[in-house]
């Protein structure tokens, strides 16, 4: 797992690497080959092209703009394959080369750069590929032709079902690394991820941002009492009870075991503590509803807000866990929002 809940590029910087050091000595090797063979331009071209790369190489390793290096890279690269498709004396067989374009832009891109890169290439590649190999005598040699449009297709086809497969299935990973597996909610790493984001909007717009743990009294008891079975419904029952009475632009998660947070946008504290103890009240009066039996269930809550009890998540999670702790003492069944 990455570590962090965002997408991650890192697969694409080493690809991106991979292909820099094969064209740098691609470059080398055709450009002086090309020399030899009269075709100055072309090896110009590939000369300056290889010591590009290598230039290149030392910045796609850091970069946090790696899509803009990997476009000002592929635009040139594709380029001079196109020329190197069209001058004089060129070989057809460059346009295995042209195949791999599809396979280079969805890998480096992803799926809706590498689409729209791919197809802009591979049709001037064909067309190209047309003009120069396929009607020498003015007539047009069929079969090599349905060879070379459908071989096109099939990279593009591939190419993007591969890719459309890879992206649904990181997104579908990042979702169950950021969910709690019991309740469907956000769990520790996504709340953490999510806090980064509120913090930035937080300052951005000076509005307030409340970081609230709750912890379910005595909930060693239901499972002792009713089984672990019913302590999971009851788990999922709060978690049900407190996602339908918070606003959407919150985010509630369970911090594990019988302990949840909820982290509260744009509201100023005094309206934060009376909301949570109003909930606090309801949660009381609605409970757990078995086949056997009606379960009863309070928390306890601390509450801790950014700027005022600290800056970043460990701060507020510090504080917002001595005053649940305080709420414990104090009996349970309470919110606790200062010292
Ligand atoms: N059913 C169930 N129980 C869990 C889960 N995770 C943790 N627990 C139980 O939650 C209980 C927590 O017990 P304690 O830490 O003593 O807390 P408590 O009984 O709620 O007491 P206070 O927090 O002091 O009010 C333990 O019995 C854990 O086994 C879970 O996913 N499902």
């Amino acid at each position: 797992m990455t570590g962090q809940l965002v997408q991650n590029v890192q697969h694409r910087r080493d690809v991106m690497r991979l292909l820099l050091s094969i064209t740098f000595f691609g470059g080398m090797f055709f450009g002086v080959l090309n020399l030899y063979r009269g075709l100055l331009p072309l090896a110009v071209l590939e000369l300056v092209y290889g010591a590009f790369s290598l230039y290149l190489l030392r910045i796609v390793k850091h970069t946090p703009d790696l899509k803009k290096w990997t476009l000002i890279y592929l635009l040139p690269f594709f380029s001079i394959m196109m020329y190197a498709l069209y001058v004089p004396n060129s070989s057809s067989s460059i346009f295995a080369w042209v195949l791999t374009i599809p396979v280079i832009s969805y890998l480096l891109l992803g799926r809706r750069w590498g689409f729209w890169l791919a197809a802009v290439y591979i049709t001037i590649g064909v067309v190209v590929y047309h003009i120069k190999f396929l009607s020498d005598d003015g007539t047009l040699n069929l079969a090599l032709s349905v060879n070379v449009l459908l071989s096109a297709c099939l990279m593009m086809t591939f190419a993007h079902v591969y890719e459309k497969n890879r992206e649904q299935n990181e997104q579908r990973l990042l979702e169950l690394a950021g969910t709690d597996r019991l309740t469907g909610l956000a769990n520790r790493m996504k709340l953490s991820e999510d806090f980064n984001r509120c913090r930035s909007f937080a300052r951005r717009h000076q509005t307030p941002l409340t970081l609230i743990l709750l912890d379910l009294d005595y909930f060693k008891n239901i499972n002792d009492q009713y089984g672990h079975h019913v302590g999971d419904l009851a788990l999922c029952h709060v978690a049900d009870f407190f996602q339908q009475r918070i606003r959407k632009s919150d985010l509630l998660a369970r911090f594990g075991g019988e302990e949840f947070a909820i982290l509260m946008t744009a509201a100023e504290l005094a309206d934060c503590v009376m909301h949570i103890d109003q909930l606090r009240q309801e949660l009381q009066q609605t409970p757990l509803v078995t086949d056997s039996q009606q379960i009863t269930i309070t928390f306890s809550a601390g509450m801790a807000s950014l700027g005022k009890d600290g800056d970043d998540l460990q701060q507020l999670l510090h504080s917002a866990d001595t005053r649940l702790y305080q709420a414990k003492n104090n009996g349970r069944n309470c919110v606790v929002y200062k010292d």
